[in-house]
């Protein structure tokens, strides 16, 4: 079966017993048809709309169900990223470097210190970075993901990303207006919100009305929101990156229960990203990976992670909390990366050319004379690294010889006839998207009048700047006969006199007056109080200045007749001003 397969636009039909589930005391139905992931469907044409939904089997549009995921496997996954200084071009900086392995239904945890590539590990799963830089390969049920993947997938980030002045059911249901399939009904969509509502524990900040916004809720209900946006189209991969992240203690724990009862009670795929998390939560976890600076360290059960580490020497105090351990076995490690291979370095300006070869960098120890096992080499190196390998390869070489099976023509087919694809239309989305900004605008009124202040200060103060230039056309005007004569003379060159004349208008006249101006209206307004601000301020109102002097200028030396010359000058002004874009 094919990722895009079973991901169908197919009705949702009452599953049987096996699998219902019960979550937070709900009794759920699996939103899947099993019968379909027999199915060897290949294409999977991009249509929008609702009106769209093509109806052969083989072109099914997944927009809003849940195709049934049992497994994600990942083969060599590495990102790296192109690094520049002064335009000169570094070498590229490895972020992730050849990451395998294999998640399957439960609480799949990946570990490591900051900046160790947890979030750029679990956006490559997501398929959420960019395609340059990019290497491996993720598999879903063992085939390749579909163009559709990203709209079947749940993704939760770090930080609260709902709109803060509406209510949690309206951000919900914003949510299940844009991503449920168009064809569900109005009633469909509002039964699927209360459930993620009862499911997530949301009744009580559903519809705060103190504050009529999300910011009327508790952290945990925040996250537990962020987190309900992406349930409502019942993922069956949820990606979460450090969902525990600002959360005190307890309410940390009940996030991750709530996560693991999802996983155990409706069959999903959940990955998370996690720090340092404490005992209670570490337990939850199914499967562990742990990384450090971009390499595996370790990928496999959690529970056996403690007897692999022990393995290399390793070993954890009774009562410490394992988290703990693996995070400060790899921080440790890291430094001692660090400065072994500045030991190495000192070694090897010491020694001659010959000595160089024999130096095995891995012998060099520490300062401190520790043995060093490096960690990342003695994962690759060992029995639990072969065993994956030996399941995930196969996978990989089968999706290798069925790509090599189909017609080219097919393939390029596929390649040009896919594209994302969304649940709903254009003309839905762009109703549902303004609604929900007249909202936001309704009910931040003092926002969108201070606005609409602002902008008002903005036009008068640049319309001031243009108008204010008006004396200057007259500047070349009334010398212009002692110019001529002087010049004819051979008094001086245009050019010196062109010079001269612009230098004693714009700097006592334009730059000064405009810099006290500023002073007097930026801190008026109430504007940022910063240097950098206020300069930027100062340079913009000043170039307004010199540009309208600078038409006012060409005006004066094309011209004889001041009369003629204000009347010049003031079209292109009113011009500007009625277009916005003095
Ligand atoms: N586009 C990029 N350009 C340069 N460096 C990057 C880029 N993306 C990530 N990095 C670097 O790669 C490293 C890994 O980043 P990543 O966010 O995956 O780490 P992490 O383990 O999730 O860290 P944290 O716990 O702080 O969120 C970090 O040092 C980060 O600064």
């Amino acid at each position: 079966m094919s990722e895009g397969d079973n991901v169908g636009a197919t009705e949702r039909r009452p599953s049987n017993a096996a699998e219902s589930c019960a979550v937070g005391g709900t009794v759920y139905e699996a939103d899947f048809t099993p019968e379909i992931e027999q199915e060897n469907l290949i294409t999977c044409v991009a249509k929008e709309g609702k009106g769209n939904v093509p109806k052969s089997d083989n072109s099914r549009v997944a927009v809003g169900a849940s195709p049934s995921v049992s497994s994600i496997t990942f083969h060599d996954l590495g990102y790296e990223v192109t690094q520049r200084k002064c335009f000169r071009k570094l070498p590229n900086k490895i972020i992730l470097d050849s990451v395998s392995g294999e998640i399957r239904t439960g609480l799949n945890a990946i570990m490591g210190p900051t900046g160790s590539g947890k979030t750029t590990l679990l956006d490559l799963l997501a398929d959420r970075k960019d395609k340059t830089g990019r290497s491996g390969k993720v598999l879903i049920n063992g085939q390749k993901r579909q163009a559709n993947y990203k709209t079947m997938v749940g993704y939760v980030v770090q930080d609260d990303v709902v709109m803060g002045t509406l209510s949690v059911r309206e951000n919900l249901e914003f949510s299940a207006a844009l991503r449920l399939p168009g064809h569900m009904t109005r009633a469909q969509r509002k039964e699927r919100v209360e459930r993620v509502i009862e499911t997530l524990g949301l009744y009580r900040c559903a519809d705060t009305k103190e504050r009529r916004s999300f910011e009327g809720c508790l952290g945990g209900e925040r996250k537990r929101t962020n987190i309900g946006m992406e349930l409502i189209i019942e993922p069956q991969v949820l990606f979460l990156d450090e969902p525990t992240t600002g959360l005190d203690a307890h309410t940390a724990v009940s996030v991750v229960s709530l996560l693991k009862s999802l996983s155990v009670n409706e069959k999903r795929v959940i990955v998370l990203s996690i720090h340092q998390p404490r005992y209670s939560i570490f337990k939850l976890f199914d499967s562990l990976t742990l990384l450090s600076q971009g390499s595996t360290v370790y990928h496999g059960p959690a529970h056996l992670a403690l007897a692999y580490f022990d393995k290399l020497g390793l070993h954890c105090e009774e009562h410490e909390n394992p988290a703990d351990f693996f995070l400060d076995t790899i921080i440790h490690h890291e430094k001692q990366l660090r400065q072994s291979s500045r030991e190495t370095a000192v070694a090897f300006t010491k020694t001659t050319v010959s000595e160089k070869e024999d130096i095995d960098k891995s012998a060099v120890c520490s300062e401190s004379g520790e043995k060093m096992v490096r960690l990342v080499e003695s994962y690759r190196k060992s029995e639990e690294y072969g065993e994956l390998r030996e399941r995930i390869d196969p996978v990989l070489q089968n999706v290798v010889e069925e790509k090599r099976k189909e017609p080219l023509g097919r393939q390029v087919a596929r390649k040009m006839f896919t594209r994302e694809l969304y649940a709903t239309s254009f003309l839905w989305q762009l109703l549902i998207v303004t609604m929900r900004s007249v909202k936001n605008l309704m009910r931040s009124p003092q926002l969108s009048v201070f606005q609409v202040c602002i902008i008002g200060v903005f036009f008068f103060v640049s319309t001031n700047q243009a108008f204010g230039s008006l004396g200057a056309v007259r500047l070349f005007i009334t010398q212009k006969a002692l110019f001529i004569h002087e010049n004819a003379s051979g008094y001086y060159r245009v050019s010196a006199f062109f010079i001269s004349k612009i230098a004693t208008d714009l700097i006592p006249l334009r730059f000064l007056p405009n810099l006290l101006f500023t002073v007097i209206i930026y801190f008026m307004i109430g504007l940022q109080v910063k240097a950098d601000k206020f300069f930027i301020f100062w340079l913009i109102l000043t170039l307004v200045n010199v540009s309208a002097v600078s038409i006012a200028f060409f005006i004066s030396a094309g011209v004889r007749n001041g009369e003629i010359a204000n009347l010049l000058i003031i079209l292109p002004f009113i011009f500007s001003l009625v277009s916005g874009t003095h």
